[in-house]
């Protein structure tokens, strides 16, 4: 359904545009109808800079990002089926209209000719469906709901469109645990009738919850990727480790991540290559594989060779 090839995005900065950053390098992945894939990495490790290369916000510098095998054509078409959802809730509303007209440009924008009455039966339906009730959010104003009822109707709204894709940056970062929890049920929920989505979050435990395949970045560029299982249940890469042990657990003193010894990209690693690394790295581009669909970039040991 969506897929990333090769995508890399360079900003020019300075006062003249004559420096250049290098947000997102060479990355690589796909998400399928009715998964979840969580793109997970520390502050300004090209996460958004993804997802709003995705939403057609930003354009790629160089690569490919196609929809059902078509390239980016940010418009009304591509925002039926692609749609986002960002961390401040409040931010997507105006404050001196009710939270209810994000429904109403729905319809101004895409649906016209449906009559009120049916619209009106739309937007209650997809209200229910992110578990709110319409009598106690419909007619309100921004400041009269919490940051969880706001997200939420923010994904009923997409849920009005013929929605594919949903990118959710950051969704639950401003909400408490409880309603935290909810709105990643959510998700989980609308993933068993064919959404796809792609959660975004610097957040290990949340990404773990919900997502079938995860993507972990490290300076624009993946450093692992693969089944959820698998990344964090056999992590190969030294930064996938660091992130797992840097996760918080009741009374477990912190300890350092187990080191990682031998460099699946490289076969005359320091320890050796397992013999698998040569095909996968063929398989996989630059990436080796560890396992099935499990691919791991270059460890950079001390005597790794260049990549
Ligand atoms: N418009 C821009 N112009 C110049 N540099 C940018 C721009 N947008 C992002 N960057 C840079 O690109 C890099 C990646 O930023 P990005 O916002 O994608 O990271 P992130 O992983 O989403 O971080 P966070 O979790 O803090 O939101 C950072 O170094 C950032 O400073």
């Amino acid at each position: 359904m969506l897929r990333l090839d090769n995508v890399t995005k360079v900003f020019r900065t300075g006062t003249f545009g004559g420096r250049t950053v290098t947000a997102v390098g060479g990355v690589s992945f796909d998400v399928r109808p009715g998964e979840v894939v969580s793109l997970i990495g520390e502050s300004g490790s090209g996460k958004s800079t993804i997802g709003r290369m995705i939403l057609g916000l930003t354009p790629v510098t160089s690569g490919f990002i196609t929809m059902d095998g078509a390239p980016v054509r940010p418009g009304k078409d591509y925002y039926r089926a692609v749609q986002g959802v960002f961390q401040d809730p409040f931010s997507c509303y105006n404050p001196v209209f009710k939270a209810d007209r994000v429904f109403a440009l729905v319809k101004e924008g895409y649906f016209p000719r449906v009559p009120a009455a049916e619209w009106e039966r739309r937007v209650e339906a997809a209200v229910r469906d992110v578990r709110l009730n319409p009598g106690e959010v419909l007619g309100k104003y921004p400041h009269q709901l919490s940051g969880g009822q706001l997200q939420r109707m923010l994904i009923a709204r997409a849920l009005l469109l013929d929605l594919k894709l949903l990118v959710a940056d950051e969704i639950t970062s401003m909400l408490d645990a409880s309603t935290r929890i909810d709105v990643l049920n959510l998700l989980a929920e609308l993933k068993t009738c064919g959404l796809g989505v792609l959660y975004v979050t610097h957040d290990l435990s949340l990404g773990t919850y919900l997502a079938e395949r995860t993507v972990v970045l490290r300076g624009g560029a993946v450093v692992e990727m693969g089944p959820t299982d698998l990344v964090f249940g056999d992590p190969r890469h030294p930064y996938t480790r660091a992130l797992l042990a840097a996760v918080p657990r009741l009374n477990a003193p912190w300890e350092d991540p187990a080191p990682v010894t031998s460099c699946l990209c490289h076969e005359s690693g320091p320890a050796g290559g397992d013999g698998r690394a040569a095909a996968g790295r063929a398989a996989a581009g630059r990436m080796a594989e560890a396992g099935p669909g499990h691919l791991v970039a270059c460890a950079r040991l001390a005597d790794c060779p260049p990549a």
